[in-house]
């Protein structure tokens, strides 16, 4: 079995005794803390506890902080709100109930949760302050590091501080103009793509095949061998790499969602897996680090291996220059295939759901693309092609991907809006609290987008410049290493369906219906029909 940060078997065991224990404990701290809240308040307010002068608020009250307008709990210790989140996920609702919240207790609220109290946030200056001005006052926080460590380890996604700046630092070259910009990589799989989009106008469901696609360009660009679940003919071991891949997704935002109940989580199936793709990983990583210690030491290298490295770009040969640690590099080639697989494939299933249904976007975008000749899109070509920004970025900002995040408070600090009851005011922040900012809301929010903030208008894009209130990539030192890779990939695809086919056709009589796991995406697929364009 390939080295993992910890033996994976021994978990659920060691996490049942733990969460027994945990279990007992919570009982305990839960009745305690019934009994001491009879009548179910909340306790002192923040207002209260800031002109407190024994409770040492000074920094807050030094700050001008005020508490948000609202202070909520629903049920006790706010259970229902925890329950109202869990059933809008199952029905598929999840982001219009919290941009619901905001309209209903302002872009800035708190709110119990258990036992915490959460800071809701839908305002661009306080998601600016965190991503970016008070950077170092936050963390991912513990509860995406446990979710994501048995399986992506030590990886850029799940670290902080120090760990991540070395990841950061580690990664950013390999995302170089250079590296992503040759079309060529993303060619052959596309080719593969369009090899199962019906021509006889019968119905396809492009979702999944986006996400296979993203997958085998992805499982290229790292190992320097793809997955090829497009193929039919592709290897017993690949296929199960991409269904394990799926399950360890999808259990990772049960994780997530579990937060301090992550240790109740059972699930052999996820642990099989996340052991599966460390497996699978192995043999690629020991061959690029057998290759640079050969290669370094003046030794006779595989001239297979030599001749890939010097036709393409590959990832993990790259990382072995850097470090020969195999538990590093195996954690960083896996957080870049989470962060960088669904994301693509979601803004690309979103935007052919939407192009389904508006043949005027399609009329436009294929003029666009029919600019271009017939010939497949060089880097430059994409990047002229301003029409299908514009739809990018429509996509993004109405469906963006990761709608909701998170960050929790290493010290005491402030926001600076959203107190008061005008919420003009600071906020304060203690230390260990959770910060919950909705990416959704804030994208919808007429002021900013104006009274069609709902509708997908990609002419809005020609004047507007929304700044901190767009944000689908996030921004500051944690931006999105990825951007340019998957604009790259999406637009280069879009570019060669819509040379391939003249016409799209929705084949899905029910309107949007999301679907929020990790990344937010249609709970029905991509179901449309497609004609082939007249050569
Ligand atoms: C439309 C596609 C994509 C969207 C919307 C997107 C969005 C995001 C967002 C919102 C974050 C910040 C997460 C956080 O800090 O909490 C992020 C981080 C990241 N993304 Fe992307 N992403 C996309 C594609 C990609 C691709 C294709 C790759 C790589 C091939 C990638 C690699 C990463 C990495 C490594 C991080 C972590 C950066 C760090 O923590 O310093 N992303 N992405």
């Amino acid at each position: 079995m390939a080295p993992v940060p910890f033996n994976l078997t021994q978990v659920p065991l060691y996490g049942t005794v733990a969460g027994a224990v945990v279990f007992v404990f919570c009982v305990v701290k839960v009745t305690q803390s019934i009994r001491s809240t009879k009548t179910f308040t909340l306790g002192p307010t923040l207002e209260d506890r800031i002109a407190d002068t024994s409770t040492g608020w000074n920094f807050a009250r030094q700050n001008g902080c005020k508490a948000p307008a609202h202070s909520v709990c629903h049920g006790w210790f706010g259970i229902n709100m925890i329950m109202e989140m869990v059933n809008s996920n199952r029905e598929h609702n999840f982001t219009e109930l919290i941009r619901g919240w905001h309209s209903k207790y302002g872009s800035t609220f708190t709110a119990r949760m258990a036992t915490r109290t959460t800071i809701f946030t839908a305002e661009s200056k306080n998601i600016q302050t965190m991503l970016a001005l008070k950077f170092k006052d936050f963390s991912i926080g513990p509860v995406r590091q446990n979710a994501l460590r048995p399986v992506f380890g030590q990886g850029i996604f799940s670290v902080d501080g120090s760990r991540w700046e070395h990841s950061r630092a580690l990664l950013r070259p390999n995302f170089s103009r250079a590296q992503i910009t040759n079309t060529e990589m993303y060619e052959n799989h596309v080719t593969d793509l369009l090899e199962h989009v019906p021509r006889d106008g019968s119905t396809v469901e492009l979702q999944d095949l986006f996400l296979r696609q993203t997958l085998d360009t992805a499982s290229e660009f790292l190992f320097g061998e793809s997955v090829h679940s497009l193929r039919e003919d592709n290897s017993a071991e690949a296929a199960l790499f991409a269904t394990q891949f799926t399950t360890v997704t999808d259990a990772t935002a049960i994780r997530i969602r579990m937060g301090p109940l992550m240790m109740f989580f059972r699930n052999k199936e996820y642990w099989a897996s996340g052991a599966g793709l460390r497996n699978y990983i192995d043999k690629f990583v020991q061959k690029a680090i057998d290759y640079r210690i050969a290669a370094d030491s003046g030794q006779k290298v595989d001239p297979k291996i030599k001749e890939l490295t010097d036709r393409q770009y590959v990832f993990s040969h790259e990382l072995a220059k850097q470090t020969l640690d195999k538990t590093e590099i195996t954690d960083q080639l896996l957080s870049i295939l989470i962060a960088g697989r669904d994301t693509t494939a979601n803004l690309l299933s979103i935007t052919f759901f939407t192009l389904a249904r508006r043949p005027d976007i399609w009329d436009r975008l294929r003029a666009e693309v029919l600019a271009l000749g017939g010939r497949k899109p060089s880097f430059e070509d994409l990047k002229s092609m301003t029409y299908m920004s514009w739809v990018f970025n429509e996509s993004l900002r109405l469906y963006p991907i990761v709608p909701f995040n998170f960050r929790e408070a290493i010290n005491d600090t402030v926001l600076p809006v959203g107190g008061g009851p005008d919420g003009r005011s600071p906020v304060f922040v203690s230390k260990g609290q959770q910060v919950t900012f909705s990416v959704y809301t804030m994208h919808r929010d007429p002021a900013v987008y104006g009274a069609d903030a709902d509708e997908y208008r990609p002419e809005r894009w020609e004047k507007l410049r929304p700044g901190w209130a767009y944000l689908p990539f996030n921004g500051g030192p944690r931006i999105c290493i990825g951007q340019q890779f998957a604009l790259t990939e999406a637009g280069y695809t879009t570019v060669r369906i819509l040379q391939e086919f003249e016409r799209i056709e929705s084949r899905d009589p029910n309107p949007w219906v999301e679907d929020v796991k990790l990344t937010l995406s249609s709970a029905n697929g991509t179901q449309v029909s497609l004609t082939p364009a007249q050569k």
